[in-house]
């Protein structure tokens, strides 16, 4: 029989969440090709990536496509992955090894959709659910279910699922994650639209403690992030505000993510200058912060630090704003030209953003 292709995955799943007048824009298109060979899919001019799976580059288009497959889990964790790809392996039984049924709808070339798991009833009645027992064999699942619960703030978790979720996390399936994999999940579920939910959901299953040991989020932290999120804010904002309760421990669990030097930078400044920042500022405690964020080379540092604070609640940001004008007006050249000794050069520009702050600040009201 002649191989068969269909979309798969995301690009249905928003497909159909548009329909239901959710306002997403279907994206990248995964495809799936049944009663195919890798021979064949090489002879039509695909090009085979990935070590691991059977995927192949369209060669105009470079969407992937994937040969159906089923998956046996053959060890703990991450590693002990089989798989097994053959001309034989049906487009249900590929739907069969999907993480949720809301992913696990096949769509063919005549736009008709097949959907054996009853994805599209999933998605009317507004519920995350396993498609099977197969779920466990990738612990990612619980992070990805925890992101798109962000994204889809009206959708619950189905009771099985529950279960299913607070079980591997008990059998130890969340500590096999990798930090990279769990910064890309927090990362995108942090820029969903209720960030929130991705971290209750990963802490009612378990999964919270052994993703981000250390993490410090109370109600309010959760009340504010969503707030960060409502207003647009960037990545590093949202991350500061996840992070703002942690205080010391901040900066070890971003290393523990293994997040990029913009993130950790964040992380670092919590300890040393959040506390500062919640606070209103003196002249000296004021450029003591900006010298500390490196706001005179750097200052998207602390302006997203400043952002932060607001959204936790802070009444001062304006006074902080005015403070950094003043200090960033001073022009270290001309104060260089006015100091004999060049030793004394530091001392006398932080002197003169100091005075400069002290000035706009006693003009403000209090
Ligand atoms: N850990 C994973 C990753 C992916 N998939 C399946 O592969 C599809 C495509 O995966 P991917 O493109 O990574 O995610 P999407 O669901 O398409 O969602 P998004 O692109 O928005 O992240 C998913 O829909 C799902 O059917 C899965 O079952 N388990
Ligand atoms: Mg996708």
């Amino acid at each position: 029989m002649k191989p068969q292709i269909f979309i798969v995955g995301g690009y249905v799943r928003d497909l159909l969440l548009k329909e239901e007048g959710y306002d997403v824009i279907p994206q990248d298109r995964d495809f799936v090709v049944v009663g195919a060979t890798p021979q064949y899919m090489v002879q039509k001019g695909f090009l085979p990536v990935g070590a691991d799976f059977p995927v192949f580059l369209h060669p105009k288009t470079h969407e992937e496509y994937a040969l159906a497959r089923t998956e046996r889990k053959t060890g703990p964790g991450y590693h002990g992955f089989t798989f097994h790809a053959s001309p034989e392996v049906t487009l249900e039984e590929d739907l069969e090894r999907r993480d949720l049924t809301i992913n696990a709808i096949a769509m063919d070339s005549l736009g008709r959709f097949i959907d054996p798991w009853g994805g599209r009833k999933d998605i009317r009645d507004r519920i995350f659910r396993h498609v099977s027992s197969a779920f466990r064999e990738d612990p990612v699942r619980i992070l990805r279910l925890a992101r798109f619960s962000a994204r889809l703030p009206d959708f619950s978790i189905a009771e099985d699922t529950w279960r299913l979720l607070t079980d591997m996390v008990r059998c130890g399936e969340a500590d096999a994650l990798v930090p990279e994999r769990v910064m890309r999940e927090l990362s995108r579920g942090l820029m969903e639209q209720k960030p929130s939910r991705m971290i209750r959901v990963l802490s009612r299953c378990g999964a919270l403690e052994r993703v981000i040991p250390g993490l410090e989020c109370d109600e309010e932290t959760l009340r504010c992030l969503d707030e960060s999120a409502q207003a647009g804010a960037a990545l590093p904002v949202r991350f500061t505000v996840l992070l703002s309760r942690s205080g010391q421990r901040a900066g070890s669990i971003a290393r523990g993510l293994r997040t990029n030097g913009e993130l950790q930078g964040m992380a670092d400044l919590i300890s040393r200058c959040l506390p500062g920042v919640l606070n209103p500022p003196t002249a000296q405690q004021a450029v003591h912060i900006f010298e500390n964020s490196d706001f005179f080379r750097r200052p998207e540092r602390f302006r997203n630090l400043l952002a932060a604070a607001r959204f936790l609640g802070s009444p001062w940001g304006d006074r902080w704003e005015t403070a950094s004008a003043a200090a960033k007006s001073i022009v270290p050249r001309s104060v260089v030209a006015q100091t004999a000794d060049p030793s004394a050069i530091p001392q006398a520009i932080r002197a003169a953003r100091e005075r400069a702050v002290e000035t706009v600040l006693s003009g403000e009201p209090q």
